[in-house]
This record gives C-alpha cells, structure tokens and sequence, in this order.
C-alpha cells in the first residue's frame, strides 16, 4: 500500500489494489513523535477476556458500497471502529470533556451516559467533565463533573443534560480552555455545523503540536449527514412523528372532506417525512424540500387534494420544514433571517400551505373542507431515544472512546453498511446528505401515497446532475429496474432519453439504484 498527498490537509488516503482507497483518520503519531503506549485495560477486564478475538485488526476497513460487481474497484474504505491492543493513554492520565451543541436530537443523554461509563467501566477513567452550553460553554461557563452515578439514568430523559447553542464558536478560546483545563480527550456531539466546528478545533490543536483528541459523534434529527447508515435518533423521531399523523388521519378521517396538515422537522432533506409517510399508510401526500411541487393548475397540489377528497372523504398531507420555500419566500418579509449559527431560518410551511388550501376550497367554492394542522415538531425533537437508537448510540459513543484510547484523532464514529467505523470530519462536512428523488426510495413513497411527483423532466434532470455516480447494472437487471421505475412514477419522468447518469450516459448504460 502507498499513502499519497492531497490537497485537504487532513486527507489522509491509503491506495491498495484492485482500486482499494483507505480514506484514513489522523492519528497522533501522525505529528507527534516518540509517544509511549500502554497494553490495553481491557485485556484484563472480566467482561470482555472471554470475549474471542475481542481487540480490533490495525488492518480492518470497512467498504463505503458493498454493491458492487465482478469488475468493480474495490473502492473507499474507513477503518474499522473498536478496541485496539494498545493504548495511547494511562487512564489515570485522561481527563475528557464531553459537549453538545446544535438542536436537539433524540438520545444526545445516552451518548453523553456511554461516553462516561465507557471510559470509566472499559478504561478506568474517572476525570470527565461536562462542558455546559455548546461551544461557548469552553470560555463562558463553568463545567460539570461527570460520573457514572451522575449519568445513570439520564438517558430516560429528552433534550442533553449538557445544554446546548448555536453561534459562540471561538477556535482560540476553546482551545485555550482546552489547553488550560488540562483536557487531553474531548468528545464533540452534534452536527454538520458542530463537526465543521470540531474539525478546525483539530486543526488547531494540531499546529500547537497537543496531544488531545478530537472526536466527534455525528448527530442530526434530519438524518442530513453523509456516509452514515443513518443518523442517532431518527428511528426514535420518525416513530414519535406517527403519533402525529394517527392524530391528524383520526381528525381528517371524522369529517366530511376532512384534511389533516402535519408538518415535520427537515431543514434541508426530508428524510424524517419520507420515512414516517411510508412507515404510517395513513399520508396522502408527503411534500420535501429536494421534491419541488405547485399548487394550482394541472398536476398541481390542488388538484390532487380534490381527487382525493372525491376518493375517500378526507386526506393527509405530510410536509417537511424545508419544502416549498420557493413559493411562499417572495410574499414574506424578514425571508433572509439566520440563528447564531448562520442557518437560515425558515417560515412555518405548515401554516402557510394550510391557509392556502383553505383560500383555495373557499374561493372556487368546490366543496367544504375541514382543516386541522398539527405541528409536532419540536415534541418530536424532544422524546427520549427508544431502545433501537439506545443501542446505537452505546456503540457510538463506545467506538469513540475506542479511537480515541488507540490515539485515534479529527474523527467521527459512524455506522457504514451496518459497521462501526472512523471517519475523517472532512468526509462527513463537505456535503449534506439529501433525500435522492431519483432512487427508487422516493419512487416506492410515491407509489405508496399514489400522489403525484409534480415534477417535470427538466427537474428531473437537475436532480440527477447533483446525486451521486450511478451504480452500473447488468443488462438484465437494469430493464427490470426501469420497467419497476415506470410503473411506479408519471411516464412523463421516464422516458428513456430522459434516464441519464451525471455524465448524460443513456440508461441503458446505468441507471441510479440505491436502497
Ligand atoms: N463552519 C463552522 N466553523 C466553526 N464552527 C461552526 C461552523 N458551523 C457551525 N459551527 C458551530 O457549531 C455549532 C452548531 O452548529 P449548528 O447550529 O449549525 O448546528 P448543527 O451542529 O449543524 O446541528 P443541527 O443542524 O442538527 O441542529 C455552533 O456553535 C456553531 O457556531
Ligand atoms: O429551532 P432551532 O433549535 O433553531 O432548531 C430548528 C432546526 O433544527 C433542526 O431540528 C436540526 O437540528 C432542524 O430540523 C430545524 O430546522
Ligand atoms: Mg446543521
């Protein structure tokens, strides 16, 4: 194997054969040199010595696609998550921090519990501090002393025992609070901002040459970040989200032509809505930011909302926070307002698409409608994880305390086809993770709803331009594909000159399938 540069200073690429990349995390002897190790505490800790071939392989790595054919590269890997035979760290030497920032998320308190319990049950690290309020906290506030006992049953409760913000991130001062509080392992949870923010903490603590690890654990309700499986919490906010449509399908369903509105957390991907529109078969109709869709005239939302109404006497309609921005931006004022963060704040979708529908029953005086609009958005946010997305966030939280034990450093932990692995921050910032209205995820919800895409074969090529390479298929397989496809979306989105890659092959050559 051969490392080779990159222009991204924390790119660190391992290329092996057969198109085998290694898409590394950085570790300390990366620019630290002569640094002692120790034997891993875990060799003698009953629970894990019966344990066969407990410590991780230095040479596991774990394939980004696992699709793949014959002649396919072996392609981007990321190393394997887990317990390595040697440590960089006495444990009576660690002193960590953990720290939250960003929205809230299902299961934030359990990372926060695993974390603790993890260093302290697995390496016999008792000096653990919580940093109050996101990444002012370093600068601003005082800490928290964390144990075991303190963390036991936090994670039966919603929200972070830590708090949380957005804004207040200050490079210098975190590090010289990082410096000053003699930290040594700081454990980051949050999202694409928060781990942008981690990854110049690393940098930094990199140019002065300190020997602390960065780690981050990748957490978004909008399911919004790259490479991962999927993010924590978001089994946990798609199940609380059916609470809501049940709510609204049992109004809708009461009265004659009843509609139930219910609009659901996704800024920028509408994964949340998707999921929970296919888990419940109660949704008519699930609108999302990367779907873009009209109301009035033929093919529009109105139209459909009457046919349905014809059909069965009431409806559901899903709508996503992020959708429909186009439309009703222009009539409101304030449109460019951002939080501390910079995100751009967005206006209630909800609410206004449930006055149009209104206006619009009224005004054509085509039948009588009843609306309710149920907005759960933040009840959603706030649950405590469920038992799934425990389990998860114990591994997470387990595997980062793993790498960061093995010297491991400017990494997140991550779930990639069903693995834990590390994976370098630049990976998981550098873009959003988006709902791919060209994969057959999308045309299975609109096959399932039976609403219309609203989309024209202009769009349509948009949306392929920016998904990711295709996965080229067999012959075979790929006929099947596009005839399932064809059946499943308006014809107008399927026409063969229409199904290009990205770089305008025919389908006939490869047609997107994921999922
Ligand atoms: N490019 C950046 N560089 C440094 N810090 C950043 C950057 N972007 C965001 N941050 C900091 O990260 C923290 C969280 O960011 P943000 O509010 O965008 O939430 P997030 O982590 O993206 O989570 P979510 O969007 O899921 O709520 C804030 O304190 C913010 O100042
Ligand atoms: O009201 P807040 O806390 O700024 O958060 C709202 C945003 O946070 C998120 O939940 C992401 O964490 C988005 O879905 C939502 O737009
Ligand atoms: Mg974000």
């Amino acid at each position: 194997m051969a490392s080779s540069d990159n222009d991204n200073s924390q790119m660190k690429i391992v290329n092996g054969e057969a198109g085998y990349i290694l898409e590394d995390v950085p570790h300390f002897t990366d620019y630290i040199s002569n640094l002692p190790t120790y034997p891993n505490p875990l060799r003698s800790n009953p629970a894990y010595s019966v344990a066969k071939q407990y410590f991780v392989n230095v040479d596991d790595t774990v394939p980004q696609k696992v699709v793949v054919h014959k002649d396919s590269p072996r392609g981007v890997h990321f190393r394997r998550a887990g317990p390595r035979q040697k440590v960089y760290f006495k444990s009576d030497d660690v002193q960590a921090c953990i720290v939250t920032c960003g929205g809230l998320c299902p299961g934030l308190n359990t990372v926060i519990r695993e974390i603790v319990c993890g260093l302290s049950y697995m390496y016999g690290v008792n000096k653990v501090l919580g940093i109050d309020g996101g990444y002012r906290g370093f600068y601003s506030k005082n800490t928290v002393t964390l144990t075991p006992k303190v963390v036991n049953d936090i994670h039966k409760r919603g929200g972070t025992i830590l708090g949380t913000s957005r804004g207040g991130h200050d490079t210098g001062k975190i590090v010289d609070s990082i410096q000053d509080r003699g930290i040594n392992q700081v454990y980051i949870i949050g999202g694409d901002g928060t781990l942008r923010g981690a990854s110049v903490i690393y940098e930094e603590v990199k140019r002065r040459g300190l020997k602390v690890v960065i780690a981050g654990i990748p957490k978004t309700i909008d399911n919004d970040i790259p490479v991962i499986d999927k993010s924590f919490g978001f089994d946990s906010a798609v199940e609380e989200a059916q609470r809501a449509i049940n709510a609204a399908h049992v109004e809708a369903e009461s009265v004659e032509n009843g509609i139930g509105v219910v609009k659901l957390m996704g800024r920028y991907s509408g994964f949340i809505a998707l999921h929970a529109t296919l888990a419940s078969r109660d949704v008519d109709c699930c609108l999302i930011p990367e779907s873009p869709f009209y109301l009035e005239g033929k093919g529009g939302l109105f139209e459909f909302i009457e046919k349905r109404l014809r059909e069965n006497e009431h409806m559901v309609i899903v709508i996503a926070e992020g959708a429909g921005q186009d439309l009703f931006t222009e009539h409101m004022q304030d449109m460019n307002q951002k939080d501390a963060s910079g995100n751009k704040q967005l206006q209630d979708v909800g609410l206004w698409i449930s006055h149009r529908i209104k206006d619009h029953f009224a005004r054509t005086n085509k039948m009588s409608i009843t609306l309710k609009y149920i907005d759960p958005t933040y009840m959603v946010r706030a649950i405590p994880s469920n038992a799934s997305d425990n389990v998860y966030c114990t591994l997470l939280a387990q595997s980062a305390v793993h790498g960061a034990m093995a010297g491991y450093t400017g990494f997140t932990s991550g779930l990639v086809n069903g693995r834990h692995t590390y994976i370098p921050f630049n990976r998981i910032t550098e873009r959003q993770n988006k709902v791919v209205i060209t994969d057959r995820m999308w045309a299975r919800l609109l096959s399932s709803t039976n609403q219309p895409s609203f989309l024209n074969p202009k769009v349509v090529e948009e949306a392929k331009k920016t998904e990711q390479p295709p996965t080229r298929l067999l012959k075979e397989e790929k006929c099947k594909n596009l005839d399932e496809v064809k059946a499943e979306t308006p014809s107008q989105l399927l026409e063969e000159d229409n199904c290009k890659d990205e770089s305008g092959n025919n389908a006939d050559q490869s047609i997107k399938t994921e999922n």
